[in-house]
């Protein structure tokens, strides 16, 4: 890749797939501090951030992730057309290696389209090298081919190739590999990816698939409107989208300047590492469910992070200092190739903590990225500097799971988010209102503080 390739081929999710995969066939997946080395030289938007961590199946598992969830054809990917996106394109060299490590991950629909996409789209008869191994030919995709469909139960389709080519028992180490990872049973994950065939699928695929809607179908209640949220001080307000009562979800445009957003994105950039996701007293674990990459933020790290989480009190009546035990530090995510965080609520059942979420995007993304409430159907295209914001419980303490919610995958451009997790902390549980009456709404809550801040 020389310094003339434009920054939109850059951003592009095969030209991403194709810097990764060139620094672990030099390097290794260990790729250390190389890839920095690499990024000094190319003109890389500031924006864009590849982490050092990210590995050639990591990023094949990203492609194949905005394949299903954007529909996309192997065709079009290896073309570089991603829903109009143009970008550079993948040799049949790139297809086969997606769909080997597609195998490893056992998704034998998606291998074997990009292993026949492979075989068509090779023109000589040969492959190049395989990483310095032994050489690769057609013969060996058959056989692995043959394998897939061998494992899958369709014995006619192996067979067929298997006479075409009599090489199904090739030793071919590329076959071993196959067949090792085909034999491997499956490892639970938490926050592992839905199903395709769940019916969830498909109402996540939809949400996900609006661009810069906020509703699947307008609202029919006349309490969701766009409104001046009144602060603490009289004459500061903001304008609010209200687009739930019940669980409540509201957005608040420009919420942070310029200058605060950027600052977040500045003081984390040599500290982000990969999410994890948690379950019981396991130790945490890296995720297929959740990709971006994380760092922390506290309040006293600058008159900027202390000047935003004023501006959270002030708009939540709520404190949010981890001093007090009122909130978490602040979370900065960066999602790269294809980042995503599946369906999941932010609190527990069996205890009252995060009372509220509030999310701030970083940057505006030019495709994907989506906030999705796949109960409540609202989907929410990020915008730089928006904060979107929900109650995780209801007014009775009783977690919400209508709340559950996730980050669809990133097609184009740079997702960042800063998230604060309001706590009950020592004071947080006094400064909000219970409400005496039973099936109050955090709405009805709100505007009972609200008036009271008027008086
Ligand atoms: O990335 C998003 O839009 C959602 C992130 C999220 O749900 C979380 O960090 O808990
Ligand atoms: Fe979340």
């Amino acid at each position: 890749m020389d310094n003339s390739t434009t920054q939109a081929e850059l951003d592009h999710p095969n030209a991403i797939f194709l810097v990764i995969k060139h620094f672990s066939e030099k390097y290794g997946t260990a790729l250390g501090n190389k890839l920095d080395i690499f990024l000094q030289f190319a003109t890389l938007p500031d924006d864009i951030f590849l982490s050092d961590e990210e590995d050639i199946h990591t990023a094949s598992l990203a492609l194949i992730r905005l394949q299903k969830l954007y529909n996309l054809s192997v065709s079009d990917m290896i073309n570089g057309d991603y829903l109009g996106f143009k970008g550079p394109s993948l040799t049949s060299l790139d297809a086969f290696e997606i769909g080997l490590h597609a195998l490893e991950d056992k998704d034998i629909n998606k291998s074997l389209e990009w292993l026949h996409a492979s075989l068509a789209t090779q023109s000589d008869g040969t492959y190049s090298q395989w990483k310095g191994e032994e050489k690769l030919d057609i013969a060996t995709v058959k056989a692995i081919m043959g394998h897939t469909y061998l494992y899958f139960g369709e014995v006619e389709e192996a067979e067929s190739l298997d006479n075409e080519t009599k090489t199904l028992n090739t030793n071919h180490s590329l076959v071993l590999r196959v067949k090792n990872a085909l034999r491997k049973t499956e490892t639970e994950e938490d926050g592992a990816e839905l199903e395709e065939s769940s019916i969830y699928y498909d109402n996540y695929t939809k949400l996900c698939r609006l661009q810069s809607q906020l509703y699947e179908e307008p609202p029919n209640d006349v309490r969701l409107v766009c409104r001046y949220r009144e602060t603490l001080l009289p004459y500061y307000r903001f304008q609010e989208e209200l687009l739930s009562i019940s669980p409540f979800v509201s957005l608040i445009y420009k919420f942070t300047t310029d200058a605060e957003s950027e600052f977040f994105k500045t003081a984390v950039r040599n500290k982000l590492v990969r999410g994890r996701t948690f379950k019981g007293k396991h130790p945490g674990v890296v995720s297929k469910g959740r990709t971006g990459h994380i760092a922390w933020v506290d309040n006293e790290d600058s008159e900027l992070a202390n000047q935003v989480a004023e501006k959270i009190t002030q708009v939540t009546g709520l404190k949010a200092s981890r001093i007090d035990y009122s909130a978490e530090s602040y979370q900065v995510v960066n999602y790269g190739l294809a980042g995503h965080y599946y369906v999941h609520m932010d609190a527990k059942q069996d205890t009252f903590e995060r009372i509220l979420t509030f999310l701030i995007y970083l940057s505006d993304v030019e495709m994907g990225g989506n906030t999705i409430f796949p109960n409540v159907g609202i989907s929410v295209s990020p915008q730089k500097n928006m904060a979107l914001l929900w109650y995780n419980y209801n007014p009775a303490h009783e977690l919400d799971i209508l709340t559950e919610h996730a980050g669809c995958p990133v097609l184009k451009g740079q997702k960042w988010i800063l998230t604060k997790w309001i706590l009950p902390g020592k004071s947080n549980i006094f400064r909000r209102r219970c409400g005496l009456k039973p099936n109050l709404t955090q709405l009805d809550i709100e505007d009972k503080m609200r008036r009271k801040y008027r008086t």
